[in-house]
Order: C-alpha cells, then structure tokens, then sequence
C-alpha cells in the first residue's frame, strides 16, 4: 500500500504508516531494524499515548505542530539516531527511565539480571526481606530501582563514575516514587564502600576494545564510552568487581553480573576461582547473560548495612 502524502490533514493511522514506510526505507538491510514499533513510539510519544494504546486513536486527526514535531524526530531516527536518545527515556521492567548523555539506554537483556535476582531471592524466601542492595556502575539506575519497584522492603545505593549519570538515576528515583529507599553517589565501582549488602549487581561495560568499533553506529556513537569500553578482552572489571565482594557482600549474600555474549566460561571460571558457587542465567535469546555469585561457605549472621564513606553525592 502506497502511504498517504504528508501534508494530507494527517489522522494517527496514516501519519504511523508514512513515518514507518520511511523508516523502514531509511533502515533497509538491518537485520534488527524495527521501522513500525519506532514509528508507533515516535507517534505515540507526540501524542502522548503509548504504542500500544495509540491504535484505538487510529481515526483522530493529528494537529500539524505534532505532525511537524514527528516528522523532525523521524529525520534523526533515519539518520541513525536511537528512539530512546530521541525522545530522551526508554522503558525497562515496565518502567519509565529519563537518561541523559552519561547513562546507557538500558537494554531489555539486563531484564534477564532482573529476574535472576528476585527468582533466586524467592527461591531464598527473602523477598519480603528488609535487604541492602548495591548497584555498582548504576547508569540510569535501571537494574536498582527495578529491583527497588519489586522489593517493598529492600533500600539500595548506586554508585557511577559519571556525575551525569548519578543525577540522573536519582531524579528517576524521585520520578518513579522510589527516592525514600534509593540513595546515588559518584564513585569509582566500590572502592569508596565501607559495609555489607544483601544484593550486590551490576552491568560492568564489557566490549571488547576491536569490537568497539564494529559496534552499531546508534551503540558507537550515542551510548557514552564509559559504559561500553570493558578493556582489551572486554574482561578488565570482572577481576577487580569479584574480588571487592570479598569485603562488600553479606555472608548470605549474592552477586548478579551482566556480561557479553560468549564471556560466560571465562567470568564463571574468575568467580569459581574466587571460592563462589557461580551459575549462569540465559536471556530471551538464549545467550547466558548473567552470572549469580554466592559465597560457598554457609555463615550464620546477615550484616545489614551499607555506609558509604568518602564519596560525592552527585
Ligand atoms: C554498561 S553500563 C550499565 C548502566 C546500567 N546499570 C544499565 O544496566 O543500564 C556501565 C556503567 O558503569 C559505569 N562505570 C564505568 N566505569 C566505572 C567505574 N570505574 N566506577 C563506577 N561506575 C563506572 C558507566 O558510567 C556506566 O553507567
């Protein structure tokens, strides 16, 4: 079908189809190129509607400034820049995360991270637990306040190295009515720390250095280096964030690291080789995506804590 011309008193339905058709245009021979539901977000988000819902105003006819307003945003989407970077948030576990030029758009395979945490804390029957929850390297504070959204009882720091970062997973704390039990600081990973938590995770950067500029262009070019850059083999944080556990995690606590596809063998060795009970967790894709530590030794006594010392508040 031919997509209506613009200019042509634009309804929802004809304005979603022509920005699909020249996304789908722009994007032609990307594998992972996804021209409607950008355009569905892009409508949606003028309009104020989510993708979902922006179907039942299929008939409603479109204001020009709106029309105007997508057709720009569809312009930098062709270009090559990201939705998320676009419209300046992205959704993760169902909620809405604000990001700025320092966070990572958090991505839906670090949902995989997420779920192995609450599966093992159910599995732990400590959901409903007063826990502590240290999230080192926090970007917009997804994989935190996720947890936070999923643990009534559970309080946590995030740490960043970027300021920018740090500010902005606090205002999302605040945006998303988890500001009481949330708390972020500027930091080098945990070295500022003093204290045990119940829940340590995070999600190190792990590109490796030749494959960093093989990445996709809206990856290479509009996520900050900071997040990406994981060192020659994409392997540097690993050894230095397992050996901080040592002296940051409960007894009774457990670890949840994101890595990159085909590093599991080698992060699973660093951890087993660290005295942890270590497993794997596949995403939706089938990739093992994330790495549970728990120390083997069975201690009795649950520290409960987390003081952080000698660190900025962003
Ligand atoms: C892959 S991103 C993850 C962001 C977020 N946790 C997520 O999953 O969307 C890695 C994060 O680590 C931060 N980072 C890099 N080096 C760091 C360091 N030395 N200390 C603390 N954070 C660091 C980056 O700024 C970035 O926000």
């Amino acid at each position: 079908m031919t997509p209506p011309a613009a200019g042509a008193g634009a309804t929802v339905a004809t304005l979603r189809r022509r920005i699909a058709a020249q996304l789908a245009a722009s994007c032609a021979g990307e594998d992972d190129a996804t021209p409607d539901l950008d355009a569905r977000l892009l409508v949606g988000h003028a309009l104020g509607y989510s993708p979902t819902d922006l179907v039942l105003h299929d008939r409603e006819s479109v204001p020009p400034a709106i029309e105007r307003t997508v057709e720009a945003w569809a312009d930098k989407r062709a270009a090559g820049v990201p939705v998320a970077r676009i419209l300046g948030e992205k959704e993760f576990w169902s909620l809405r995360f604000a990001l700025s030029d320092g966070t990572l758009v958090p991505r839906p395979d670090t949902e995989t991270l997420v779920a192995a945490a609450l599966a093992a804390l159910d599995g732990a029957g400590r959901r409903a637990a007063p826990l502590t929850i240290l999230d080192l390297g926090t970007g917009s504070g997804a994989i935190l306040l996720a947890l936070l959204s999923e643990l009534p009882r559970a309080i946590g720091i995030g740490i960043d190295l970027s300021e920018d970062a740090a500010r902005t997973a606090r205002r999302n704390a605040v945006a998303l009515g988890l500001g009481e039990r949330a708390h972020f600081l500027v930091g080098d990973w945990s070295a500022a720390i003093s204290g045990r938590f119940d829940i340590v995770v995070s999600n190190p950067p792990y590109i490796a250095a030749a494959d960093m500029a093989d990445l996709p262009v809206a990856v290479r070019a509009h996520d900050p280096h900071l997040a990406l850059d994981g060192g020659a083999e994409g392997l540097a944080v690993y050894p230095g964030l397992f050996d901080s556990l040592a002296a940051i995690l409960a007894p009774q606590g457990m670890a949840f690291v994101e890595i990159g596809a085909g590093q599991a063998e080698r992060v699973l060795q660093m951890g087993r080789e660290r005295g942890y009970d270590a497993q794997s967790y596949r995403d939706f894709a089938g990739i093992e995506r994330t790495i549970q530590l728990k120390p083997k030794a069975a201690k009795i006594g649950l520290e409960i804590g987390g003081e952080a010392a000698n660190v900025r508040s962003p």
